[in-house]
């Protein structure tokens, strides 16, 4: 089990360059399995469930090779299928969420699609129904092996279709995407996702010859088409990392520039740090974070009453970026409760922050009240495991803004998400080593 150990309380300068999206990169990867053309792919993260989702396409016969730092190109034109009736495939694609959008391609290219339980972070339930019910509307024949917890589905050829997607599931709206794009005749998806994510996805598959309008509304018109063909891509920054290093400048009162974030797709990102009282400059394209040496101060409604900031499907606030939020609020002035909509077993790391010395009361497993010191008492060090990708990046930072040595375990779950994170941060004055 890897560990880092930070000692906080030092203010970082600098810039920082946020990665190729995470979630993003997911859906791009499994989409070149959709054509036997070359696909070059650019600012793809190096980071361990991006990895383990490049190895699986080679174990599937994809041929992968390395450009450049972050550059890759993909050629599925003789898949070995076999591998997905084996043994090793239970144990692979069990290794991450993003492994569950290999179903569409495959099934609308080659028939038949098949994918264990997929991992990812254990935050509450995380049913796959609005996949394999829109993949069963294309006309597919679904079969689920309980025991194994092995799902699949096969169809000679799918057929195009209206469908209301029961919820506007990112990866689910990805699944269908990708396995509408080879259908016979047109599907309409309407409560499709629309995060950027899928922008991205939707832009690329045309530029290979899909026929897809609404990009970005949550209404999807897909025009089936016989095949696909190559094309080059390049990935979008991550906004979940810039999300990040906003609410770590603010809470180690660091002045900050986060360069090329494309400021268009942030959404409603920049708004939400600023309604914590954050300074968030747009310079260019980058994000400018002043020092807040005087702290920062939560805005509350005209009314008077107490701010509540809570997630919603796009273009609402991500909820991969309320840990964070809640974790700058224990610093903030005022207090601000925090409503995690989606998931039910992600705030549960807040009993962490609350040994740490920050003032929350976690009022049921979807909402938390902060409370925030402005600065008047500093967080204490302490030794914590990482439950999940975000709560432990929020407990990173709020290590770095603590008095003395923290240690935090289980950085594995860190390492998921966000590329050589230990080294990018001491580069801005961090005192952070890895020490396993
Ligand atoms: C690999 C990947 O891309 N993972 C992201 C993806 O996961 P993923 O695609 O797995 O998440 P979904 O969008 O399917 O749903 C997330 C959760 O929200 C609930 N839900 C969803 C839509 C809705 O309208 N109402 C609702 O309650 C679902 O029941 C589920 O519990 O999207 C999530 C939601 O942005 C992010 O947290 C994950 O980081
Ligand atoms: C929840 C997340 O990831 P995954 O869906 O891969 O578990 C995340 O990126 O915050």
């Amino acid at each position: 089990m890897g560990t880092f150990k930070i000692e906080g309380g030092h203010q970082l300068k600098g810039s920082i360059q946020p990665q190729g999206a995470k979630n993003e990169a997911l859906q791009i990867l499994c989409a070149v399995l959709l054509t036997p053309d070359l696909v070059t792919i650019h600012n793809i993260p190096d980071i361990v469930d991006v990895n383990k989702l490049i190895g699986l396409l080679k174990k599937l016969g994809v041929k992968v090779e390395k450009l450049a730092k972050g550059s890759y190109t993909f050629k599925a034109d003789a898949l070995n299928l076999d591998y997905l009736e084996s043994p090793q495939f239970k144990e692979d694609g069990r290794g991450l969420r993003g492994s569950i959008m290999i179903v569409g391609p495959l099934l609308s290219r080659f028939g038949k699609g098949y994918i264990p339980k997929p991992g990812g972070d254990k935050i509450g339930r995380r049913r796959l129904d609005t996949h394999f019910e829109g993949l069963i509307k294309l006309g597919a024949t679904f079969r689920y092996n309980r025991e194994e917890q092995f799902y699949g589905v096969e169809a000679k050829k799918l057929k195009g279709t209206y469908m209301l997607l029961e919820e506007a599931s990112v990866t689910g709206t990805a699944n269908i995407v990708m396995a509408a794009v080879l259908a016979d005749g047109q599907t309409t998806i309407y409560n499709a996702a629309c995060e950027p994510y899928l922008q991205q996805l939707c832009k690329m598959l045309n530029r290979m010859g899909a026929k897809i309008s609404g990009v970005g509304s949550n209404m999807l018109i897909i025009d089936g088409v016989e095949n696909l063909g190559g094309t080059d891509h390049t990935m979008l920054p991550d906004m979940i990392e810039i999300g990040s290093w906003i609410g770590l400048a603010a809470m180690t009162k660091s002045e900050l520039t986060i360069t090329n974030v494309s400021w268009d797709d942030l959404g409603l990102i920049p708004n939400v740090f600023r309604k914590l009282g954050i300074t968030v400059e747009k310079r260019g394209d980058d994000i400018h974070i002043p020092a807040h040496n005087d702290g920062y101060e939560i805005q509350n409604y005209i009314d008077g009453s107490i701010l509540t900031i809570s997630d919603a499907p796009w273009p609402g606030f991500t909820p991969d970026l309320l840990s964070i939020i809640l974790v700058v609020a224990t610093q903030a002035r005022g207090s601000v409760l925090i409503h995690q909509k989606m998931f039910e077993s992600r705030l549960f790391f807040v009993d962490k922050l609350i040994d740490m010395g920050a003032k929350i009361i976690l009022c049921d497993p979807h909402r938390a009240t902060v409370i925030g010191h402005d600065f008047k008492s500093t967080l204490k060090a302490m030794t914590m495991t990482s439950p999940d990708i975000r709560a432990g990046v929020s407990l990173l930072i709020a290590a770095l803004s603590a008095k003395g040595t923290s240690t935090i375990q289980n950085i594995e779950q860190i390492d998921r998400g966000y590329e050589n994170i230990d080294e990018r941060l001491r580069a801005i004055g961090a005192r952070i080593e890895r020490v396993e």
